[in-house]
């Protein structure tokens, strides 16, 4: 069977390193072309790429997709810093390329996508419920595009449940002592050197508290998913949003 032709681009950062070598030893894969900040795009339509793992910035991440999805080279996409207005953006792309797929995966990690899951379902069994997000000082943005995807999961869980917004009597000194508000489920963000990626949905009731905790240790926690992302996105067309939609978490 012919090898899936996959490019990096972001490839010598942090998590594209990573992936560069992780595509390179998958028996059913070929790394095709490795692009940094600087190099032409024009180079994956050359190199054949039918998937590109889109490791980069925010500032970054739009230029590429617009120009895989024009030529119709589904993309896996971990770069963060996703908003509505974003997303409406690629949306309109993908429209106009029906056969293209683009995974945006805010965490790739299974205990991460776990995490947002037990959240999600225990939400509505609490009346107080808040992210903490924690990770290294050289991160692009705050929060985490897994702290925001969490929160919003979680708001959404507690709308369809009916429940009160979260009671908070406290009047704050300080802007942003209290974190910052996504879908009204406070968010904290911590960055602090010698760590990765962390994260804790904290859950309070009375009486009685749950932290759900997932730590990242290694890049390496993210290439299974996505491997797994590259190997399923060229069978998904249309913008698939969440890893948690090419597994089997029933
Ligand atoms: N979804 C997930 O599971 C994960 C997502 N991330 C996200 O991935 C992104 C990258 O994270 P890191 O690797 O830690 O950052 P990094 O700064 O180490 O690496 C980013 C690389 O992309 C390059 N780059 C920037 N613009 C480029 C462009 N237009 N073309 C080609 N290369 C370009 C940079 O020069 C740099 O080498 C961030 O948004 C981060 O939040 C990181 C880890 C896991
Ligand atoms: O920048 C990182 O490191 C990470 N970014 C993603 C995020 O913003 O959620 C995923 C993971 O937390 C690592």
């Amino acid at each position: 069977m012919s090898k899936l032709r996959v490019a990096v681009v972001g490839a010598k950062g942090r998590i594209g390193s990573e992936a560069v070598r992780a595509v390179e030893a998958a028996d059913d894969m070929e790394l095709v072309a490795a692009l940094g900040r600087g190099d032409r795009l024009e180079a994956l339509t050359e190199a054949g790429a039918q998937v590109v793992v889109e490791l980069t910035h925010p500032d970054s991440v739009m230029d590429n997709l617009e120009f895989c999805v024009r030529n119709g080279i589904h993309a896996v996409v971990g770069t963060t810093g996703w908003t509505e207005d974003r997303l409406a953006k690629l949306t309109s792309w993908l429209e106009a390329s029906p056969e293209t797929g683009v995974l945006i995966a805010p965490n790739f990690s299974i205990g991460a996508v776990l995490t947002m899951t037990f959240a999600q379902k225990a939400a509505r069994f609490f009346e107080s419920v808040e992210v903490v997000e924690l990770h290294h000082p050289n991160k692009a943005d705050a929060p985490s595009g897994t702290a925001t995807r969490t929160a919003q999961l979680i708001a959404a869980a507690r709308r369809e449940a009916g429940c009160a917004p979260q009671p908070d009597a406290t009047t704050t000194a300080l802007e942003g002592a209290r974190g910052a508000d996504v879908d009204g489920v406070p968010v904290h963000s911590v960055r602090l050197r010698g760590l990765l990626a962390h994260q804790e949905v904290l859950l309070g009731d009375t009486g009685e508290t749950l932290t759900i905790r997932h730590d990242s240790l290694h890049h390496s926690c993210f290439m299974p998913g996505i491997l797994l992302g590259a190997r399923r996105v060229v069978s998904t067309p249309g913008l698939t949003f969440g890893l948690e939609h090419f597994l089997d978490l029933d």
